[in-house]
């Protein structure tokens, strides 16, 4: 049983499947497990409604059918079997439970509902360790489910009828057998293919080391990968114990049960990472010693291949090739794209990797959240900061050694442009500028509903976004405050590229973009001024400028909301706002208390701060 041996913690037990399926026992058998089939009389009748999701009800159907064939053996039998594995397999779409069909038109309803959708199909598994004291049966029960999700084609009523005539639907969850015919409706399934058959292999027997063998508590502990356990391989498995050994015995033991030099990642379970350790055994396969290998530093040590990969992956449009259609293989991806196969496949690796694809049998596909935030058309998307970061930042950091030597931004050396003035560099060409507008567009696009809802605004009627740019804060707060009317103050070359910003659909009253530089033209009139991302980027001479112009501007009653990453008062916090100053720009980052007193100075009062958890914190303070 070399390639797993935890299989083999079982030959000398009397393992029951509780299950007529023939699909599981099938599964099982062909893996070497030795068991007796006593399939359960227990009707599935649950109330479906009462399980809060649908795996749920798989589980607690798995657990009732393995109970009753564990209580039935013990007593009737007087047979009290060592361990019962139940399951039960059921198909989820629409919020919807579907269960074997009870006719053909109820084989048809599901099927029909299936047609062209993705679902999922969820198996819930029980192993229950059975044993008999003063005649009472005594359960240990463990129990698990594995998700997989297929999609199918959409299905003529001739098709349908024809695979519904062929008998094939009829004892199987959602009305059809991906191993036979129904595996010809099917587009894709992303995840464990035995999974819908009836029986997660790979999970059980995952799920068995992790009975048998379980890790020594203090020097390991779990990587987090979905809700499984974590074994590297089954492989690594020591088989060397003798079959006596009972799931009792181990059950908590201290004995480290693993080979030498295998390297546990990990991960606590809260899914923070933590130092991990390389156990190394002596004599007798025990560890007595440890290395600590710290986790964070060489997480840190990588980190710029990350970030580059993220940023090569991004600006090539791999996430949009990916969002148009998936799942693709990395030879498709690479033509479409013109990259090398062997290149591009490794970068989809590494994105995958690091958790921004998902990688199947098929291809690879991008997550959900890979194209809500870095599809270049997400909802969110980050796509143009992405891009900044990779044009603008990366050759700026790279020489980050020289801005600290010389307390100066590294223009020069990156761009072998003076840095004279900010804003200058990024509107000299056309390019640079639309990169730069994008960038501005995805951060205030993702932060503009928490800047916009920090603070009750309604009483406001007029505000002016100084800087604001393309105007998406701007929109949020017309639609949130449908009474505020907001002007959008910007740099004349800015104002003439805000056009390819505007949302498509105009629910809104537009908004107004008046032209010029808030250092020196006079600002629009308003009851609320903002500073968006402004103060951060500019030296104190330039702030008391700005500031003293919106103060002056300000009419008793009226307000400044100023929208920044607030550091704590320590200004170690959030890290990413800290880093940020690395750029060297002449301006810098403040706590909580250092824009209180800064506004202070200009006459603002009453100055509330909110912390949004999104990347801009909102302040709101009074003339
Ligand atoms: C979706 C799907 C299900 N199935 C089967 C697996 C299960 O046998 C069945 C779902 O019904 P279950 O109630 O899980 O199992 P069963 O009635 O066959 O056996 P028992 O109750 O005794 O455990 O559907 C396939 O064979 N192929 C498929 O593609």
């Amino acid at each position: 049983m070399a390639l797993s041996p935890v299989l083999g913690k079982l030959v000398s037990k009397r393992v029951v499947l509780a299950s007529a399926s023939p699909r599981r026992q099938e599964i099982l058998t062909n893996v070497g497990l030795r068991f007796e089939v006593v399939p359960s009389w227990f009707k599935e009748t649950l109330e479906k409604s009462s399980f809060a999701a649908p795996y749920e009800y798989a589980v607690e159907t798995a657990k009732q059918k393995a109970l009753e064939v564990a209580n039935r053996m013990h007593v009737k039998h007087l047979r009290t079997p060592d361990i019962v594995i139940g399951a039960d397999t059921i198909v989820s779409v629409d919020e919807q439970i579907l269960e074997k069909p009870v006719d053909k038109q109820d084989a048809y309803r599901m099927l029909s509902r299936l047609s062209g959708k993705e679902h999922s199909v969820f198996t819930g598994v029980v192993i229950i360790h059975c044993s008999s004291k003063d005649n009472q049966l005594e359960t240990e029960i463990t129990d698990f489910y594995e998700e997989t999700k297929v999609k199918f084609s959409d299905l003529s009523e001739e098709l349908l009828w024809e695979y519904i005539h062929s008998g094939e639907p009829m004892d199987k969850a959602g009305g059809y057998g991906i191993q036979a015919l129904g595996g010809m409706l099917v587009e894709y399934v992303h995840g464990d293919f035995l999974n819908v058959v009836g029986f997660p292999l790979n999970h059980f027997c995952k799920k068995l080391a992790e009975l048998y063998y379980p890790p020594l508590k203090h020097t390991i502990q779990h990587i987090k990968h979905d809700s499984i356990p974590s074994v590297d391989t089954f492989e690594s498995l020591s088989d060397g114990e003798s079959e006596s050994s009972s799931f009792k015995e181990h059950k908590g033991a201290s004995k480290l049960d693993s080979p030498s030099g295998v390297i546990y990642n990990s991960e606590n379970s809260s899914g923070v990472r933590t130092d991990s350790v390389i156990p190394l055994e002596n004599q007798n396969g025990v560890s007595d010693n440890a290395t600590k290998v710290p986790s964070k530093i060489l997480d840190l040590m990588d980190g710029f291949r990350a970030s580059k990969a993220l940023f090569v992956a991004s600006k090539l449009k791999i996430f949009d090739h990916l969002k148009k259609k998936s799942p693709q293989k990395a030879a498709d991806i690479a033509n479409e794209v013109g990259t090398s196969v062997c290149g591009t496949e490794r970068l989809l690796d590494a994105c995958a990797a690091l958790g921004l694809l998902e990688k199947t049998p098929q291809g690879y596909r991008n997550t959900d959240s890979t194209n809500t935030y870095l599809a270049s058309d997400g909802e969110f998307s980050l796509h143009g900061y992405i891009i900044h970061s990779n044009d603008h930042l990366w050759p700026l950091f790279t020489h980050l050694e020289s801005a600290v030597k010389e307390g100066s931004r590294q223009n020069h050396r990156a761009f072998g442009k003076k840095t004279e003035d900010l804003f200058n560099d990024y509107y000299q060409s056309q390019e640079v500028k639309q990169r730069f507008m994008a960038a501005m567009h995805s951060i205030a696009h993702l932060t503009a509903r928490d800047v916009a809802t920090a603070f009750d605004l309604s009483e406001f009627k007029t505000a002016c976004d100084l800087g604001g740019c393309t105007g998406a804060l701007a929109h949020e707060l017309m639609r949130i405050y449908p009474n505020m009317k907001v002007t959008v103050f910007d740099l004349p070359e800015a104002i003439a590229n805000t056009s390819c910003f505007q949302p498509s659909e105009q629910c809104t009253a537009p908004v107004t973009f008046v032209s010029g530089d808030f250092f020196t033209d006079d600002l629009p009139e308003a009851d609320l001024y903002i500073l968006s991302r402004v103060l951060h980027d500019w030296p104190d001479e330039k702030i008391h400028v700005l500031l003293k112009k919106i103060s002056t501007a300000c009419k008793p009653g009226s307000a400044l909301l100023v929208a920044e990453s607030v550091l704590d008062e320590q200004k170690t916090h959030p890290p990413r706002v800290v880093l940020q100053s690395l750029s060297m720009t002449e301006g810098k980052q403040r706590s909580g208390s250092e824009y209180k007193q800064l506004l202070e100075k200009y006459g603002f009062t009453n100055t509330q701060i909110k912390i949004t958890g999104n990347l801009l914190d909102a302040v709101l303070c009074f003339k």
